[in-house]
């Protein structure tokens, strides 16, 4: 066994629900064969968590068939990059990636699917927040049971709040009455969501969920104009009424030159909580159809279950992930889809260098 044949070998193996081989990745670090074994180096541009332990076990598989038993030593690092935004807009400190999530239609479940998210990509072991600019009708307070909560404030700028699971939370709801901003017009409602972005401490984040109100309005104006976004999400619900106002947010997003990630279809069936029956109450397979004509992935297909309903009511968004792995490996699934489709975005190097000032 020499340690380029090695390195060819662990190259070749691919990642759990993926195309993608540690080769492609450019995973594969260091390799090292020693008296004790063998020692390699792994360094990922996404969250892996969550497939860590069956990567090994390829790992482990592949190379005793080849090389026979040895001790295998494996460390995994994180490399999670900035990524490119929309042209003329700069990054901001403490945020890596601020990705979208987006519906034409009201009701659909973007705030459950930008919980959820949030939620999974904490368990693959991300750093996390969520940023709720749904400024009329704000949910994300509720879903993590945090509202009520004040931001603390320090040198002039305000600390998020902490969710279960270490993820950042910042909302209007913090901030004002709700019923107050329900009377805001376009700038006062563009003001608010620079504010809660630009004036948030935000605590060295891989990923941060921007949480859309419905539509094409002034919020998504300034989001697309002043606002650093690596990409977007679109929920929909498979009904065509839902999936004609789908269509309408991703024109705006390519209008813009924001890349869609991906389409998460909400509500796909009903699962009956008495005899488990699933019913396709909102037509079939509409999401999927739209990510089809998109060329881009369907995220996944969630069910409309009570238990989401009543997790996102109570507060419980984490707990729902431990306490329902069927859903949770369904929102896990789409996370791990979004952030490969994100670690294909060019990097952002911009900060990297110094301005050159030609006088
Ligand atoms: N898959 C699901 N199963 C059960 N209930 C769901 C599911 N998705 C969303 N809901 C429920 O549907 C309601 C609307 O969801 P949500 O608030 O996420 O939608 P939205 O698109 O963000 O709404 P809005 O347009 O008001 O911002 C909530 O009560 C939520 O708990």
């Amino acid at each position: 066994m020499d340690t380029q044949s090695l390195t060819t070998l662990i190259n070749s193996i691919t990642l759990p629900d993926s195309n993608r081989t540690l080769g492609s990745e450019q995973a594969v670090r260091n390799v090292i064969i020693d008296n004790d074994g063998i020692h390699l180096e792994l360094v990922f541009p996404y969250p892996v968590a969550h497939l860590i332990h069956e990567l090994q076990q390829r790992i482990d598989h592949a190379i005793t068939a080849k090389f026979g038993d040895k001790p295998i030593f494996v460390k995994v690092q994180l490399d999670i990059g900035t990524h490119k935004v929309q042209p003329g807009v700069q990054t901001i400190a403490g945020v890596k990636n601020i990705i979208a999530v987006a519906s034409g239609k009201g009701g659909v479940g973007k705030s459950t699917t930008s919980a959820n998210l949030a939620v999974a990509l904490s368990r693959m072991g991300a750093r996390v927040g969520v940023l709720d600019a749904d400024i009329y009708g704000p949910s994300q307070p509720t879903m993590f049971g945090v509202a009520g909560q004040e931001p603390r404030q320090h040198q002039g700028k305000m600390i998020p709040i902490m969710a279960t699971g270490e993820i950042q939370v910042m909302s209007v709801g913090f901030l004002v009455d709700t019923d107050q901003a329900v009377i805001w017009r376009g700038p006062m409602v563009s003001q608010a969501l620079q504010q809660l972005l630009f004036q948030s401490q935000w605590d060295d984040l891989d990923y941060l969920i921007i949480d859309l109100p419905p539509g094409t309005g002034d919020i998504q104006l300034t989001l697309a104009q002043k606002i650093p976004v690596t990409g977007a999400v679109v929920v929909t619900t498979p009904q065509d009424v839902a999936l004609i106002d789908a269509r309408k947010a991703v024109n705006m997003f390519q209008k813009v030159n924001i890349p869609i990630f991906g389409v998460l279809e909400n509500m796909s069936v009903h699962i009956c909580s008495h005899c488990g029956h699933a019913e396709s109450v909102f037509g079939h397979n509409g999401g999927k159809e739209l990510a089809h004509n998109l060329g881009v992935p369907l995220l996944g297909q969630l069910p409309l279950t009570l238990s989401v309903r009543e997790a996102m009511d109570n507060g419980q968004a984490y707990a729902l992930a431990e306490q329902n792995p069927q859903i949770a490996a369904l929102y896990q699934q789409a996370a791990w889809q979004l952030v490969q489709a994100l670690a294909d975005q060019g990097k952002d190097y911009s900060q990297r260098f110094p301005k050159i000032v030609v006088e």
